[in-house]
């Protein structure tokens, strides 16, 4: 489960009285989902919120833009989770030594076995992400890009120590160097979302009524961003592709933002390099796994197996 800092409710208490809006502390619960950030569901006297405390791979640098393309999208009416600002309108405070913040709580659940039309929406909830963030002016380097993932990759090789975690990195090093850096300059850019996967869409109803964890939210490609998305959510738990799920997404991205040529030609490589850094983020943090954190790793073979997919489809 997702608690790598514990917080107790007297801590909570205290840290919650510096956001007038958060009202009065009632309780705290641990969420037992996620891998990356702490994430406990808050209950005041105004309502519920998520109270977040950002862990290694979520810097204290990067939370302004972050929390600031929440903000934006927010505020131009798309379901994301707004941050609250305390007495001196700051966004983030410290927690147990972690920046932290308190956000929304957007109401839903996220689909383990989405129907095809329910993938359309997301797929066009992603595309209003791209056009509802036009005008948000603030920058950030993707960091988990094409230098990263060399990174990721190298000292996954220090580490590895079973043959099959060797097996995946050598493969791993065979499609880093074929994809090299997919990212070209003719590809329409802005603000991507770059997690947009199934446990990050809320639904209710039928329709998409949240899109939370836009932490490693970024600078890049919109295509790219489609490319993780049709990666994440055209396949199964074991990386086998559902039947029709890859065309439903897309039918929906494009049915409120058209590709152009250039993207459309580059989907296939960027897919596989969607799924390369899906891989290795998983095989690294599978190898470096510390056993006392309550997290469960994820399987990292089982998006190295999605490259094959985009192989077949850039050689159609
Ligand atoms: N704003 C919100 N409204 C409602 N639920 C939320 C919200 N933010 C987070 N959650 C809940 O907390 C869980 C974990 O949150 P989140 O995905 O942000 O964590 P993470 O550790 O960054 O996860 P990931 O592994 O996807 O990177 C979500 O699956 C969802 O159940
Ligand atoms: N969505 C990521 C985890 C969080 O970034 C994965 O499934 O590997």
């Amino acid at each position: 489960m997702a608690v790598f800092t514990p917080v107790s409710d007297d801590q909570a208490r205290a840290f919650v009285g510096g956001y007038p809006a958060a009202g009065e502390f009632v309780s705290l619960h641990a969420i037992a989902e996620g891998v990356e950030n702490t994430n406990y569901r808050l209950e005041t006297t105004s309502g519920r919120f998520v109270l977040t405390l950002f862990e290694g791979r979520t810097d204290a640098a990067s939370l302004p833009f972050c929390l600031g393309l929440t903000d934006h999208l927010g505020a131009a009416g798309y379901p994301a989770a707004r941050p609250l600002r305390d007495r001196n309108g700051q966004w983030i405070g410290e927690l147990n030594g972690r920046p932290a913040a308190v956000v929304e709580w957007l109401s839903g659940a996220w689909l383990r076995e989405p129907s095809p039309d329910e993938v359309a929406r997301a797929g066009a909830a992603l595309a209003r992400f791209h056009l509802s963030a036009r005008r948000f002016a603030g920058r950030r380097a993707n960091p988990v890009g094409p230098l990263v993932w060399k990174v990721l990759l190298d000292r996954s090789a220090s580490g590895a120590a079973t043959a099959e975690d060797r097996q995946l990195v050598a493969d791993c090093r065979q499609a880093l160097e074929r994809i090299g850096d997919p990212f070209t300059d003719d590809l329409p850019s802005g603000a991507i979302h770059a997690d947009y996967f199934p446990d990050n869409v809320l639904f209710e109803g039928g329709q998409v009524s949240g899109v939370i964890d836009v932490y490693f939210g970024c600078d890049g490609p919109f295509a790219y961003d489609l490319a993780i998305a049709l990666t994440a959510w055209g396949f199964d738990g074991e990386g086998h592709e559902i039947p029709g799920a890859v065309e439903a997404f897309r039918r929906g991205y494009e049915s409120v933002r058209l590709l152009t040529w250039t993207e459309e030609k580059a989907l296939p490589l960027l897919g596989e390099a969607a799924a390369l850094r899906f891989t290795l983020t998983r095989l690294h943090d599978r190898i470096f796994h510390d056993p006392t954190k309550l997290v469960t790793p994820k399987d990292p073979a089982a998006f190295f197996r999605r490259t094959a997919y985009w192989r077949v489809t850039e050689a159609a």
